[in-house]
């Protein structure tokens, strides 16, 4: 198989390049560096540095190599500054998928896994989650990843491209084996937040809000570790390789954890004091988001393994503590 991997130098699409070559896939990478790092593309991957909305430079891709399905992870995804610059937004993911979806069909390729998320739901009725739950997003972002579901619906209708979105709630942790792992500039997740705290980059982190309703007062989120959200996508490859129809799965690990137990658990981790201050509630945040990740596991035959709340931080902390400045800083001795 020869997969290609749209954003294989960021975040997740990283960890997803490294299953992808542990399983002895071929890997082809695309990606602009807009937010990724070149560091972080697995050597053994072909790397094609350039942007999705580039039509011609995708078609050369397209040309050069034999594709046989598509991981598209590659997107703006700050939920604050798609507030301010909506248009980026719109023109990134949206766009970005057009392109990739007529070159698809101009090449004959018909199997896309991709990036959606739980800011497609915005404030649910109920937890858990389920994927029949209407779909009300708060934020452009939420609004684009939405946008690009359907855009997948009707290309799959009209041109027979096969699909699975994979909603994901709060990705955490890094590869267990250390090479990579979570460096966004700026960053605005909550773990490595709290890590860099621990380290002493930051003086103290902002607890975003002590007056939700909930048990501790601050909000809950579902943590996943991005080792097991990439055995969702594989297995979605499977699932479309093996003639499965377009789907939309949630994956979660069907547990939330408040922001007051991310930091007392990383306290525990890593045996820092990781001091926390209280602060205003930043807008637009649920209060509460759990998935549930069933269908999935019934369908795909998903079942996370990494689902304690300490092994998701002792591996984000394992990544933090060896490489304190991200990729561009080098490993600390
Ligand atoms: N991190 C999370 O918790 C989370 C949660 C839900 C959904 N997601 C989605 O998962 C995907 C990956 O997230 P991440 O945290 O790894 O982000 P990231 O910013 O680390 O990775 C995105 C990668 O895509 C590249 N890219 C962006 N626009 C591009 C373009 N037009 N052409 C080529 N490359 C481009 C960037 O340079 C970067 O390497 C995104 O689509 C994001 O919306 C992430
Ligand atoms: O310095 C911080 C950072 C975060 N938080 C809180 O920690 C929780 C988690 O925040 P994150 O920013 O880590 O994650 P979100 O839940 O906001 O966002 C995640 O879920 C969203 C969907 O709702 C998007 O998909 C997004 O990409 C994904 O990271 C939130 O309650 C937030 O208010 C703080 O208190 N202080």
């Amino acid at each position: 198989m020869s997969i290609l991997v749209l954003g294989g130098a960021g975040y997740i699409g990283s960890h997803a390049v490294y299953q992808l070559i542990d399983q002895n896939d071929r890997v082809v990478v695309v990606d602009s560096l807009e937010t990724g790092h070149c560091q972080a593309v697995h050597p053994d991957a072909a790397y094609y540095q350039g942007d999705i909305r580039d039509k011609q430079f995708l078609d050369d891709v397209f040309s050069k190599e034999n594709i046989d399905a598509v991981l598209h992870f590659s997107a703006n995804s700050l939920v604050g500054e798609s507030m301010q610059e909506p248009l980026k937004y719109f023109s990134n993911n949206v766009y970005g998928t057009q392109v990739l979806l007529e070159t698809m069909k101009e090449h004959n390729v018909n199997r896309i896994v991709f990036s959606s998320t739980a800011a497609t739901y915005g404030e649910p009725d109920a937890v858990p989650i389920t994927e029949d739950m209407p779909t009300k997003p708060e934020s452009t972002y939420g609004e684009t990843k939405l946008t690009m579901e359907k855009m997948m619906k009707w290309c799959a209708i009209a041109y027979g491209i096969k699909y699975v979105s994979l909603r994901y709630f709060n990705v955490a942790g890094a590869r267990k084996t250390g090479e990579i792992g979570e460096d966004h500039q700026p960053e605005t997740h909550l773990i490595p937040i709290v890590l860099q705290t621990a380290l002493e980059q930051r003086k103290a982190l902002t607890i975003f809000g002590e007056d939700y309703n909930t048990e501790d007062g601050t909000c809950i989120r579902d943590y996943i570790h991005v080792e097991d959200l990439i055995d969702a996508h594989l297995l979605a490859l499977s699932y479309l390789e093996n003639g499965g129809e377009s789907e939309i799965f949630n994956l979660g690990s069907n547990q939330g954890f408040s922001v007051k137990q991310i930091i007392d658990t990383a306290r525990k981790v890593t045996g820092r004091s990781i001091p926390a201050v209280p602060g205003e509630r930043r807008p637009g945040d649920p209060s509460v988001l759990i998935a549930s990740a069933d269908k999935a596991k019934r369908i795909l035959g998903w079942e996370p393994s990494r689902t304690s709340i300490e092994e998701i931080i002792e591996d984000a902390w394992n990544w933090h503590r060896n490489h304190p400045h991200g990729y561009d800083g080098g490993v600390e001795a």
